[in-house]
């Protein structure tokens, strides 16, 4: 019998972080349900971007445990977590200015075949991933702009291109920090729509400012504050919880 847990893609357990002493994540049990859009939201400073460090391994934890699929992957390097299926978008993801949009996700796709320094060799090769290049650029809604260079896009048009490289390696698990961050009105629009579109085989995780993009997006919201969970649920549940309203008021955010 399968003894994984099958609700969960992702179990960490007892996640704590300490700088130099300092506990930026403290005690952090977080479940993360497959095929869910999870949201981890908290004022300025409240751990979230170490936790999201920890899960995909940009940071080894001072205490606890991480479970992907089941499998305990505390103390797995960064690139075999990507093996695995678990990665994430924006900060890693390259997109070589100077190419074209067609180039960069075509490169992103040779990346994922294996075949980056010998594709040549076959012409069928080549054209299959010529249709896969179109396929992934239609659904993005970057076919338009295929031969524009990287450069050239749009800002909003060029996180859309990362998060396209990014979806080119088929990630099981797409862990997303802040998505719309920097995006006017329209593009904060159009990437959420694409991380509604994108998450429909796949478990998403985001760190998130912008709460209306958290309400409509996510199953489940997790809030962190002082490195600690301080709530858990929907956003209904999350965003009436005396407990938060105080963090987010009482905390020094910016925006
Ligand atoms: N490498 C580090 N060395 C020392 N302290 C750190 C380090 N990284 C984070 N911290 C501290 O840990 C705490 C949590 O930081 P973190 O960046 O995870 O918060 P956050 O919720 O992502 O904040 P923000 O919304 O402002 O990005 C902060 O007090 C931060 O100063």
């Amino acid at each position: 019998m399968n003894t994984v847990p099958e609700d969960y893609i992702i179990e960490a357990q007892g996640l704590s972080k300490h700088f130099h002493g300092f506990a930026a994540v403290q005690d952090v049990n977080l479940k993360i349900r497959r095929h869910s859009i999870h949201a981890l939201i908290g004022p300025n400073g409240a751990g979230k971007t170490t936790v999201f460090n920890l899960l995909t391994k940009f940071l080894q934890p001072t205490a606890g445990t991480i479970r992907f699929n089941g499998r305990d992957i505390t103390n797995v390097k960064p690139a075999e977590i990507a093996r695995q299926g678990l990665v994430r978008s924006f900060q890693i993801s390259a997109v070589f200015p100077r190419m074209t949009v067609r180039e960069n996700v075509r490169i992103a796709l040779q990346r994922k075949l294996g075949t980056a320094y010998h594709f040549w060799k076959s012409v069928s090769t080549l054209s299959v991933l010529d249709d896969r290049v179109d396929e992934l650029l239609d659904s993005v809604g970057l076919r338009s702009f295929a031969d524009y260079s990287a450069a050239e896009l749009p800002y909003g048009r060029k996180r859309v291109l990362e998060l396209a490289t990014t979806l080119a390696l088929e990630p099981e698990m797409l862990l997303l920090d802040e998505p719309t961050s920097g995006l006017g009105h329209e593009d904060v629009d159009r990437v959420a729509a694409l991380i509604r579109k994108v998450s429909a085989n796949r478990t998403v995780l985001m760190v998130e400012h912008n709460l209306s993009v958290v309400s409509s997006l996510s199953d489940r919201i997790t809030v962190l504050a002082a490195g600690r969970i301080l709530a858990e649920g929907n956003y209904e549940t999350v965003s009436r919880d005396p407990r938060v309203i105080e963090a987010y008021i009482g905390g020094t955010d910016d925006e």
